[in-house]
């Protein structure tokens, strides 16, 4: 019978059928942070138990390291006791683990792939919702909670309920200047938050497979924002030139053997979902969130909506919400609203691809003198490349502020990296809930290019208003 990639798998992976829907499925590799993990350590010393498969099993911290200077950790019980907690749990019971600062560390969704941990056809958990990310390697990569990080640790399997199946065909091409994170914008705009709920996107189509991996994990990453228990595309060459990459820099070149295979994990052209969209890659354009949830967005020609475009009451009620929230009306546009701060990192938008785009819009401008341009490397690989490239000076002569540590930062707001109440940012993140980057802090989240475009012009804007702005100024 024809299968989708998920479906081929799990099939691979299931080492026990537990039930009608249930199945025990294996697990190739197991990433930890800080947050969500002394429990499991706890619960397994406590039954005597150890890690099944440690060289399965990879940790690092992001969540809350201090992204200027260690020295912010000292005096800080809370967060010093979170990173050593897992330095230690990793020490004892033989896990790689990759200590702030140092070669490897960085956000775990950014060091992971980076570091050829994610593999074609393959089975990768972590105790982080964005953990979706890795679908772009034609993966099946989910986030699990404590008591499942617990059950990995201790016999590299987890109990598991099918997923059902969600394919969204992106057909044609992208317009010039719309990015992988315009396009996650649009797709979670049209499903809602809860559109994919139970199920994993598979992106399928000319405008995905013409994508960067980059550009691909930005879009399996928000799958997690449609409500999807994963996203997912099939192998391409794409796929494979990018891990011939990361092994030769490992120096353990990827043989024709190791590649062979990789090119079934690819759904059956028959296969059949259990729910499809088709989406027109060349109708969409630049998007921003102007609400509290990443399905609230608009296009730089749009108004911001009013409550009655929505017809579903809860819709309505959230739209009410937010209005009062972000400090909105119905009727403005992006380009009415003035900004204090411009976050570029996050396990969205924080690799080597996005500094690019950021310095390539700043490049011969000045930030904003009412904005704060904050920018957070992924990971110490993508600090050291965007410095390798000369992207620090750029940022540097432009007046941003390039953070040495890597992290999630201003994301979530876990570190020091916060934003004030009724401040207003526009985040290449992908969560703009109430109260995410500080109490009372308004989030506009968006793509690296119209980050950088807001940062210059101290208002929400994309690149090719910079041209106007200009001569206006
Ligand atoms: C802290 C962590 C568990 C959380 C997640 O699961 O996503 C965080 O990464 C987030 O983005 O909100
Ligand atoms: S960067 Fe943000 S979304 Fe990603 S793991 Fe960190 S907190 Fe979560």
């Amino acid at each position: 019978m024809a299968k989708t990639l998920h479906e081929k798998i799990w099939q691979a992976h299931c080492v026990k059928t537990l039930g009608e829907a249930e199945d025990l499925i294996y697990i190739d590799m197991h990433l930890l942070h800080e947050i969500n993990t002394p429990q499991a350590f706890d619960s397994l010393r406590a039954a005597n138990r150890t890690v099944r498969r440690p060289d399965l099993t990879v940790a690092t911290v992001d969540h809350n390291t201090p992204t200027s200077s260690i020295a912010l950790l000292e005096g800080d019980e809370l967060r010093s006791n979170q990173i050593d907690l897992l330095r230690d749990n990793s020490a004892e019971f033989g896990i790689p683990f990759h200590m702030l600062g140092e070669a490897g560390q960085g956000i775990t969704h950014v060091i992971a792939p980076e570091q050829g941990l994610v593999l074609p056809g393959t089975t990768v958990v972590c105790c982080d919702s964005h953990t979706t990310t890795h679908g772009a390697f034609a993966a099946l990569a989910f986030g699990i909670g404590t008591s499942q990080v617990e059950h990995v640790l201790a016999t590299q399997t987890l109990r598991l309920q099918k997923f059902k199946s969600f394919r969204i065909t992106v057909k044609n091409s992208l317009p010039a200047g719309v990015s992988a994170k315009d396009l996650a914008l649009a797709i979670i705009r049209r499903i809602g938050t809860g559109g994919g709920i139970g199920h994993v996107i598979e992106y399928a189509g000319e405008a995905i497979h013409s994508l960067s991996m980059e550009a691909r994990m930005t879009l399996c990453n928000m799958s997690v924002e449609g409500g999807a228990s994963a996203g997912i595309i099939g192998v391409d060459d794409v796929t494979i030139d990018y891990l011939r990459k990361v092994y030769a820099a490992k120096g353990r070149p990827l043989t024709e053997e190791d590649v062979e295979g990789w090119r079934s994990f690819v759904s059956d052209p028959d296969a059949v979902f259990d729910k499809e969209i088709v989406i027109d890659a060349a109708a969409l354009d630049e998007s921003v969130t102007w609400g509290t949830n990443p399905s609230q967005s608009i296009t730089f020609d749009e108004s911001i909506p009013a409550v009655s475009d929505y017809e579903d009451a809860s819709q309505q009620l959230a739209a009410e919400r937010a209005f009062e929230y972000m400090d909105l009306q119905p009727g403005q546009t992006l380009r009415d609203l003035s900004i204090n701060k411009v976050f570029v990192g996050s396990c969205t938008n924080g690799r080597i691809e996005d500094l690019r785009v950021v310095a390539g819009v700043l490049e011969g401008h000045k930030v904003h003198p009412d904005v704060h341009l904050l920018i957070v490397p992924g990971s110490v690989q993508v600090r050291d490349q965007a410095i390798r490239e000369g992207l620090d000076e750029i940022f540097h002569a432009a007046g941003a502020d390039f953070r040495p540590l890597p992290g999630c930062s201003l994301c979530c707001g876990l570190n020091e990296d916060q934003m004030k109440a009724g401040q207003r940012s526009v985040s290449t993140s992908n969560r703009n809930f109430e109260g995410r980057q500080g109490a009372g802090a308004r989030t506009h989240i968006a793509s690296p290019a119209v980050a950088a475009a807001s940062a210059i012009i101290g208002r929400i804007a994309r690149p090719s208003d910079l041209e106007a702005w200009g001569k206006a100024e």
